[in-house]
């Protein structure tokens, strides 16, 4: 069995094959950290994570990079509206996206560099673009020249005289930069620093990064020159990903990734769910408005991840409906237990059906249905269990079953806690949990130690960990 993935630099589905063997490297562009996610970023934070693990559970080791964008003209706005720092902001909204993503179950990254710690990385980038003559300085900024890359466009497909055809000056000439640039296409790699804005130290004077150029320096700084699986949504593709690989492969010679892969988005009234646009729809509030979190993750799984997904109500409760199934099946084990010989017992048809699904282009709804199946059939006996007292399947044959659904739904993050381990969890709202690590927070800063050990007690004796790093403190449950 072979996993077949869609590349969208080749346009066709390809076996998938890693750089070394049973080793996958993978990076995706994570979120600009000026506002709380919405249901777009968690579409693709969960199918990202999916991917992952689905890897994983095929038997590769995954190294996986996520960033987070925290230098950005919108953080920026963000923090003159708020009369505070960009690195505030960022610093909120960072702690934010791991509260809400653990709350969906997303798994950590193995690391999540920032624009603003990969200073060094950056300016090597460009010095060297520079050197091979793909870059040049304009007035305190430095502009990547795109007719030098003559393979600009391989991904997105786009021809830049087609580009120019399209491109309305009048809108250009308005622009500061489009003074500056030699050819309208040409992108900036480093900002003169604008009066009161943060600036770094450079061989350019003092500024900072331009967009793409920091996913180009992370991924060469963490992973290497030639990545295996480049993910990211399909809003990114052009200009984004198409300026990395520019940019990448314009120094190194070699290809930044070997597979390119597209999240759909996900769309309200046919429009991308953007923080731009203001149509979104925050994770925290729909999790506060009471739905499951396993149903957001079950709301994106029931969809071809390429494929953009309406985001309606009746999408949700749709969902929600697929959730309570599963967790029906789920928890059968915990409500019927002392089944079977208590030795771990699996249905390999079941894996296998599950594979073959998964194994083409990532199918997760032909996965799921795997799923479904397992658990009407587990509903289905725990109902003549209920009815009858008994049935007539073995105990082992039950077990199997149920164990089986266990992990493959673990393959999509799917878990359900039974009640005895919820009651233990669920007595502290996210809200006082907050509040709890800023009163610890506080006693730290007055250095008392023994009041912020309390704390932190108090909360681990609720099945809270503290994660604390030079970053903040973050927690899970
Ligand atoms: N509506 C969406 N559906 C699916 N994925 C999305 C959506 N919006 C953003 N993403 C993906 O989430 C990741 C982080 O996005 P980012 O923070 O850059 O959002 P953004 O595009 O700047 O914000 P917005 O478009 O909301 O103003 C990217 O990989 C992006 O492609
Ligand atoms: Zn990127």
């Amino acid at each position: 069995m072979t996993l077949t993935i869609y590349n969208t630099l080749t346009r066709r589905q390809e076996d998938f094959a890693t750089v070394e063997p049973g080793k996958v490297k993978m990076y995706y562009c994570g979120v600009t950290v000026y506002d709380y996610c919405h249901l777009g970023h968690a579409r693709a934070c969960i199918v990202w994570d999916v991917v992952r693990r689905y890897l994983q559970f095929i038997g590769y080791e995954v190294r996986y990079i996520q960033n987070f964008t925290d230098i950005d003209d919108k953080i920026l706005k963000r923090s003159r509206e708020e009369h505070s720092s960009m690195e505030a902001v960022a610093e909120r909204y960072i702690n934010a996206y791991f509260e809400d993503m653990g709350r969906l179950g997303i798994k950590e990254a193995d690391e999540y560099p920032r624009a603003t710690h990969t200073m060094n990385g950056i300016q090597r980038l460009i010095h060297e673009l520079e050197n091979k003559g793909f870059a040049y300085p304009a007035d305190g900024d430095v502009y990547y020249a795109v007719r030098r890359f003559n393979e600009y466009g391989k991904l997105s497909g786009r021809k830049l005289e087609d580009m120019q055809a399209g491109a309305s000056d009048r809108v250009q000439v308005a622009d500061p930069e489009y003074q500056k640039k030699k050819d309208p296409f040409d992108f900036a790699l480093w900002k003169a620093a604008k009066p009161g804005e943060p600036a770094w130290e450079s061989p350019w004077g003092p500024g900072r990064p331009g967009w793409h150029i920091e996913c180009s320096a992370m991924v060469r700084d963490r992973l290497g020159e030639t990545i295996d699986i480049h993910a990211g949504g399909a809003d990114l593709i052009f200009p984004h990903h198409e300026n990395e690989i520019a940019q990448s492969e314009a120094v190194t010679g070699k290809p930044l990734a070997t597979y390119w892969l597209h999240n759909g988005m996900v769309k309200v009234d046919g429009e991308k769910m953007s923080k731009s646009l203001g149509n979104f729809t925050t994770i925290r509030d729909l999790l506060n408005r009471g739905v499951e979190p396993m149903a957001v993750r079950l709301f994106v799984l029931m969809a071809q991840y390429r494929k953009p997904i309406d985001f309606t109500a009746d999408a949700i409760a749709a969902a929600t409906n697929g959730w309570h199934t599963l967790k029906e099946g789920l928890l059968f084990g915990y409500e019927y237990g002392g089944v079977g010989s208590g030795e771990n017992l699996t249905s390999e048809i079941h894996i296998q059906r599950f594979q073959e699904a998964v194994n083409d282009d990532f199918n997760f709804p032909g996965g799921l249905a795997v799923l479904f199946e397992l658990a009407k059939e587990l509903r289905r006996q725990a109902n003549i269990i209920v009815h009858e007292g008994k049935t007539e399947t073995s105990p082992e044959e039950l077990q199997k079953q149920w164990q089986t659904l266990v992990m493959l739904a673990e393959v999509f993050g799917l878990v359900a806690q039974p009640e005895a381990e919820i009651s233990s969890t669920e007595g502290l709202s996210d809200g006082e949990i907050d509040h709890l690590i800023q009163q610890r927070q506080a006693a730290r800063k007055a250095k008392d130690f023994a009041e912020s050990d309390r704390i932190r007690d108090q909360l681990q004796a609720e099945g809270i960990t503290l994660i604390d790093s030079r970053d903040g403190t973050r927690w899970h449950r």
